[in-house]
């Protein structure tokens, strides 16, 4: 387990603007005052007592540390070091000033087959670099694939934010009903055994979006986006997928499956002609 050092994280970094923010973390731009390097500070707020509902568990805390520590793979964002006072925890991790894939999308609309691709190749290596290892990301999102430089070709992306990432062994059961409704499984809307293949599904949707700028399960609210979800009713309006390619949707089709042990892995999605052909 990595150390979480005890002094002061504002005596070693230069803490400026805010650039993220979640229910229970703060996501600040910072420079280490010895080197001069930029990097991201993730401060997490601690939960206080064990009846309180503000605030993450130490042990959730140590799992993403834990996670984030021992993974290293160029599409994924690396750990530098942790700081931890009385009521929370600081991660200085790489920063990726790029932004949100998210951002780069919405200037775009929609992205070319041959573009999207490539963004799927670095968000499948980086997967099933975790997926190997039988770690679950748990929170694909558009949001969370991040640019490590806007302007350069090709896009070097990196996968963020492992707060709900969990080490999958066999046998043990994950129910969580964390996860942003858009792009969670089914089998997490219906609280059953959730593993990997949860993954799969969020990027069958993050693919969907890539090639139309759609949602495929988005409803006017929560409970009729779950219900889209649980029924997996989507379609290919012609509106925006008129020109895509029947490789591009037999993918997608093959990673919005209900029933996860029938959903295409990491490894299926590799070697998809789509994902091949490029
Ligand atoms: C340039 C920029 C802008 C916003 C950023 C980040 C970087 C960023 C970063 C990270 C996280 C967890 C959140 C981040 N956010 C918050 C939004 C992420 N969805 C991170 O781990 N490295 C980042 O650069």
């Amino acid at each position: 387990m990595v150390q979480f050092r005890q002094e002061n994280v504002e005596d070693v970094y230069e803490i400026t603007e805010e650039i993220g923010s979640g229910q229970f973390a703060v996501v600040r731009k910072c420079i280490e005052k010895c080197s001069g390097k930029v990097f991201a500070a993730k401060f997490i707020k601690k939960k206080r007592a064990r009846a309180s509902r503000r605030g993450v568990t130490k042990e959730d805390i140590e799992r993403e540390v834990d996670i984030l520590t021992t993974v290293g793979h160029k599409n994924i964002i690396s750990l530098h070091e942790v700081y931890e006072s009385n009521n929370e925890v600081v991660l200085i991790l790489e920063m990726v000033a790029g932004g949100e894939l998210f951002d780069f999308l919405s200037d775009k609309e929609y992205l070319t087959e041959p573009e999207a691709v490539a963004f799927m190749i670095q968000i499948l290596n980086g997967m099933d670099y975790l997926h190997e290892r039988n770690i679950a990301h748990f929170d694909l999102k558009p949001e969370n694939i991040m640019l490590l430089n806007k302007d350069a070709e090709p896009h070097n992306i990196k996968l963020i934010d492992f707060g709900l990432a969990q080490r999958i062994t066999p046998g043990m059961e994950y129910k969580n009903m964390h996860g942003t409704p858009e792009f969670v499984a089914p089998e997490i809307i219906a609280f059953e055994p959730i593993g990997l293949p949860a993954d799969c599904w969020s990027i069958g949707v993050i693919t969907f979006i890539l090639l139309s700028g759609c949602s495929p399960f988005l409803g006017d609210d929560k409970s009729e986006t779950f219900e889209n979800i649980t029924r997996v009713d989507y379609e290919f309006d012609d509106e925006y997928f008129a020109d895509t390619s029947d490789l591009a949707r037999d993918f997608i089709q093959h990673l919005l499956v209900k029933d996860q042990r029938k959903r295409f892995t990491i490894k299926d999605c590799l070697n998809h002609a789509w994902i091949k052909g490029a």
